[in-house]
């Protein structure tokens, strides 16, 4: 964490904190909340400052997480803070439309009856695709230590040149794989996918290590060695590298390979080396398949988001080196601290308030009310509102 702060959300029933602007992404395995929060005391309004009839409010961006299987849970918390129905009115700032929230996500669909009934909200659906590449956009240009590589364990904070932004590819790995080039605001193309993502391997990993929360199946792996049950090229080649195809005797030659020849049942393995296998083939897959996107349309930049990543230090360390192999150091596979909140993060930017500058990160908040939260950088933001 790189901040302290800790933001209980029972801050939001201060007199002076005025929430608006809820957004939703409803996931097949996550619910992710965006809304903007003022405290009305510290809100400015520029008007007289400036020649625009602009006004300005300044506040926060706050992010939270549910399970989408705890929908039900979402829909109490949501009604019991009011997010949804709460309006900045001050300044000249217009409140948001009481009765309706952005949504987007396959769940702003399969969810919206259960949204009226119980909260009396309709869900404004904006596009999934589209939601994600205007939040990758609104956090690779307005979010200062928003992107990253990850290289030997380590992360290198980029500071992207807006002009040399396009064309690039976003990977976002939700339960499923969606592979986007974009050549820039609102411009883009859903150019390939894969249904191997994050749920293959939450499902898989639930099933053969009997883990019962991510987090612990993420832990378990970080503690394993997959190389108990991958069959690498050594174990092929007698210990030899096959160097000239480009395989050192440490590479992977088939995930899981070994299981064949040694009679062990499942029981027989550690869980944290089945959850590192599980890891290792699901993260280099999509990087192998990402890098081959990238080559199929020239794309130099490969940034990474969706929940799956979490910012695992083994999961980013597999992608880097799969897609810098495969490219020979040609493509850069990039990561973003809000991975998550892409699709939330772009339905948001549909109310068309978030002005671009100036935006802060780095304060970061553990809300201690929400199970399973992320450790999520709040964003500090200006909304404005034309008159
Ligand atoms: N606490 C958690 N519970 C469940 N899955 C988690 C958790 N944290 C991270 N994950 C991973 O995140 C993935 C979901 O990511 P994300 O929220 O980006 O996708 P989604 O929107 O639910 O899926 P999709 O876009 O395919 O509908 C899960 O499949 C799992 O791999
Ligand atoms: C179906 C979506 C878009 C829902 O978010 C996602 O899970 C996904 O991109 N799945 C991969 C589907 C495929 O292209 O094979």
């Amino acid at each position: 964490m790189e901040d302290s702060t800790i933001q209980d959300l029972t801050l939001l029933n201060s007199p002076v904190d005025q929430i608006s602007h809820l957004a939703v992404d409803i996931g097949g395995s996550l619910i992710k909340m965006v809304y903007f929060s003022t405290n009305r005391e510290k809100s400015v309004d520029k008007t007289q400052n400036n020649s625009s009839k602009d006004n300005l409010l300044s506040g926060r961006l706050y992010f939270l997480m549910f399970e989408t299987s705890k929908i039900n849970e979402c829909l109490d918390f949501i009604s019991s803070k009011q997010l949804h129905c709460r309006g900045v009115q001050h300044h000249g700032f217009p409140a948001s439309d009481k009765n309706t929230i952005k949504a987007t996500g396959g769940g702003a669909f399969k969810f919206a009856d259960l949204f009226k009934e119980k909260l009396g909200i309709s869900l404004d659906k904006v596009d999934e695709m589209s939601s994600l590449v205007s939040g990758a956009n609104f956090l690779i240009k307005s979010v200062p230590s928003e992107a990253f590589t990850y290289v030997n364990g380590q992360r290198n904070y980029e500071q992207i040149d807006h002009n040399d932004l396009y064309p690039y590819l976003l990977v976002n790995i939700g339960s499923g794989v969606s592979m986007i080039k974009v050549d820039g605001d609102g411009k883009y193309e859903r150019v390939s996918g894969t249904s191997v993502g994050g749920g293959t391997f939450w499902g898989l990993g639930k099933l053969l290590t009997k883990c019962k929360s991510f987090d612990d199946l993420l832990e378990m792996s970080h503690q394993g060695n997959n190389r108990v049950i991958d069959m690498l090229v050594g174990d092929i080649y007698g210990g030899s590298d096959y160097l000239k195809i480009g395989l050192t005797s440490t590479a992977i030659a088939s995930s899981f390979g070994k299981a064949v020849s040694e009679d062990k049942e499942l029981e027989e393995y550690r869980p944290e080396d089945v959850a590192r296998s599980l890891l290792r083939m699901i993260s280099n897959n999509i990087g192998q398949i990402a890098y081959l996107n990238a080559l199929r349309f020239g794309l130099k930049k490969i940034f990474f988001g969706g929940f799956f990543i979490r910012g695992h230090a083994y999961t980013m360390d597999t992608i880097s080196v799969a897609v810098d192999f495969w490219s020979k150091g040609e493509a850069k596979a990039m990561f973003l601290r809000h991975e998550g909140f892409l699709g939330a993060l772009g339905a948001f930017t549909n109310y068309q308030l978030v002005e671009e500058f100036p935006c802060t990160a780095g304060h970061y908040n553990r809300n201690p009310l929400v199970e399973d939260l992320n450790d999520n950088g709040i964003i500090e933001c200006c909304l404005r509102a034309s008159n």
